[in-house]
């Protein structure tokens, strides 16, 4: 029987137990049946949550072929179990009995149908990127075992680097051809992200002709999805954009193709772009921890445990100058308690709020820049003082040591991020603000720390405190200029001009042997704590990466980027899928 909206609609066979079926519009449900006929309890699955029909009674292991059957089907889709607070995702399977071939054939035929007709932007060629040397260097392991065989069940094609250096994956998306790839998937945690974070937005600006250097650009919006596997040690933009940092969850919203837009802060010094980033820009305590942490990395994810406990036995705060452009506070605070979920009002509302690609705004945009002029517009605004740490989130920043993260009414695509000012204070009082992060505490709460949503920050020196990178900086630089032909001392990601305008970073291994030796030396707590004259400046974390300039300028771009993601669901999550009680494949 088949009316406008019902495609199929018959009974079938879940072991012994009768069910009617019906396919109709975005939704598959079956009801089961008792000896009357009398309907019991409906299990529902959206098209858009189905990761694969097989004939026959189909396993997810490709070893495990299908046993051929001519009235069985099998059924695999999105399945929601509890991890704790949040909801996991797994593979759900159900193997269904039709009375005869025919009717089986038909099932199998319009829910394949149903599946292109609704989902049309559903990756179907990705390149993966797994990182071996990051976290617990499980990551090919954790590819291999639990996502391949689900990009395999869901006919996803795959292209698969395992990377032999740092910025390989950056470099590869700068410079190859990534023709018929619907996307690039890292396997890593916050740091390999950012590789894929810079290859994306730089090859969109080189194919656009956009100059990342100019502070004032508004940048073109990327369009090449970034999907994230989990396998670092922090994994915070998996983690605060899916909700949780499991593989398997990840996988499954990479499969059915869930788009998150995501905003992201380019980081400028004077004339030169340095970074992106999207969780952490953190200067004082989270640059210490993270430059304390790189001696470490022999020790995996535990590195930041023992790291952020020598920072915080060192006790440091450091002189700043902080100038920011508000936010419209109308719209939304750091404050409000309105967290970012799926289908985020906030989010959805902003996009033309923020930086309109139009001129008019981003001259208007430029002179507010060039002028850092302090309110003359009523615009920005400027504090000095001593900080233990001044952090910079484009998002909450949630992730597993701090499940609500360093903001926790951030937004993931609003066009702006918070700006957390925590000012010098007892040990006492920092270990407060540090053990809020673990707990349901408000951390904005406290004397000594303020929170702002802005657009833009600058950070600058209080005059006459100058940084001792600085000098080194002008020394290297005095040293490169002097030898004809040597190309230009690069930072992190430093780039260099090749005639033809486009732009390519300079890997990280460009820097001067040693100076990064000398710039850890530098920070050395161990050393440090018994060192009578502690460094004036501390170094910027920006997700994971050490930047080589103190002095930065930080500007918001609403929804630059988009994931493979949709948000985090609300904290009960939707109705676990009854039809296995939380039952799962391949976990
Ligand atoms: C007394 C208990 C104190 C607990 C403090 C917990 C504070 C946690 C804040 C987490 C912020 C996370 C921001 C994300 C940063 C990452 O991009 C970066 C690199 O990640 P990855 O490449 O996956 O390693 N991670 C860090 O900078 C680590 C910060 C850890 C600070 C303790
Ligand atoms: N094959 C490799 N060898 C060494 N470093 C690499 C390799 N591939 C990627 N990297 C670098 O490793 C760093 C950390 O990777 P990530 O996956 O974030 O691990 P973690 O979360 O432990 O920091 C990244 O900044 C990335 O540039
Ligand atoms: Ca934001």
């Amino acid at each position: 029987m088949e009316t406008d909206s019902v495609k199929v609609d018959s009974s079938l066979w879940v072991g012994t137990k009768r069910y009617r079926a019906v396919l109709s519009g975005w939704y598959f449900n079956w009801t089961e049946l008792d000896k009357k006929n009398r309907e019991k309890k409906t299990i529902s699955v959206p098209i858009s949550e189905v990761v694969a029909v097989a004939e026959g009674k189909a396993e997810v292991q490709p070893q495990k072929r299908a046993e051929d059957t001519d009235r069985d089907f099998t059924l695999f889709y999105v399945n929601r179990t509890r991890g704790g607070k949040r909801a996991l995702w797994c593979l759900g399977r159900t193997e269904f009995c039709c009375p005869s071939r025919d009717l089986r054939d038909q099932w199998v035929t319009q829910l394949r149908t149903a599946l292109k007709t609704h989902c049309p932007s559903r990756p179907r060629r990705l390149l993966v990127f797994v990182n071996p040397y990051g976290g617990k260097k499980r990551a090919k392991q954790v590819y291999r075992s639990l996502v391949a065989p689900l990009f395999e069940l869901a006919g996803v094609s795959t292209h698969v680097v395992v990377t032999e250096r740092a910025n390989q994956a950056r470099d590869h998306i700068l410079k190859k051809d990534l023709t018929g790839f619907d996307g690039v998937i890292c396997v890593g945690g916050d740091g390999m992200f950012s590789e894929l974070l810079h290859g994306v937005i730089g090859r969109t600006q080189q194919e656009a002709g956009i100059s990342e250097h100019d502070p004032t650009v508004m940048l073109q919006s990327c369009d090449l999805h970034i999907g994230i596997i989990p396998a670092g040690s922090t994994d915070c933009v998996c983690f605060a954009t899916v909700g949780v940092n499991d593989p398997v969850t990840s996988a499954l919203h990479i499969i059915i193709g869930d788009s998150q837009p995501l905003d992201v802060c380019s980081v400028h010094h004077h004339n030169t772009l340095v970074r992106y980033s999207v969780s952490l820009v953190g200067y004082g305590f989270y640059g210490d921890v993270l430059a304390e942490s790189e001696r470490l990395r022999w020790m995996g994810p535990l590195r930041y445990d023992l790291s952020g406990c020598l920072v915080y036995l060192c006790n440091r705060s450091y002189e700043g100058v902080v100038q920011y452009l508000p936010a419209d506070p109308q719209l939304s605070s750091p404050r409000d308690n309105m967290r970012c979920l799926s289908g985020c009002r906030v989010c959805s509302e902003s996009t033309e709020m923020l930086f309109p690609h139009s001129d008019s705004c981003s001259s208007l945009y430029s002179r507010q820049l060039s002028q850092y002029s302090i309110g003359s517009e009523g615009e920005w605004m400027s504090v000095e003082g001593r900080y233990r740490c001044v952090s910079l989130t484009c998002m909450s920043s949630s992730c597993p040591r701090s499940p609500k993260g360093l903001s926790p009414a951030a937004h993931l695509a609003d066009g702006t991020g918070d700006l957390i000012l925590v000012q010098d204070t007892d040990p006492l009082g920092f270990l407060t603000y540090l053990h809020r992060h673990t707990t349901s505490k408000d951390q904005f709460d406290l004397p000594f720390v303020e929170v702002h949503r802005v657009k833009a920050v600058r950070f600058t020196l209080p005059p006459g405190e100058e940084d001792d990178y600085h000098d080194e900086e002008r020394e290297r630089q005095s040293i490169t200029e002097g030898a004809q032909g040597t190309p230009k001392m690069a930072c992190n990601s430093d780039v260099e001009s090749y005639g033809d305008g486009s732009q390519q970073y300079l890997a990280a291994e460009q820097e001067e042997p040693g100076m990064k030796d000398r710039r850890r030396k530098r920070r050395n707590f161990l050393c440090g704590l018994c060192c009578s004259k502690p460094p004036a400046v501390s170094v910027w974390n920006c997700d994971g990466e050490l930047l080589p300039y103190t002095e930065i300028f930080c500007k918001v771009h609403g929804q630059l980027v988009r994931l493979f993601a949709r948000g985090i669901e609300d904290e009960e999550g939707h109705e676990e899928n009854k039809s296995c009680k939380g039952r799962c494949v391949l976990h």
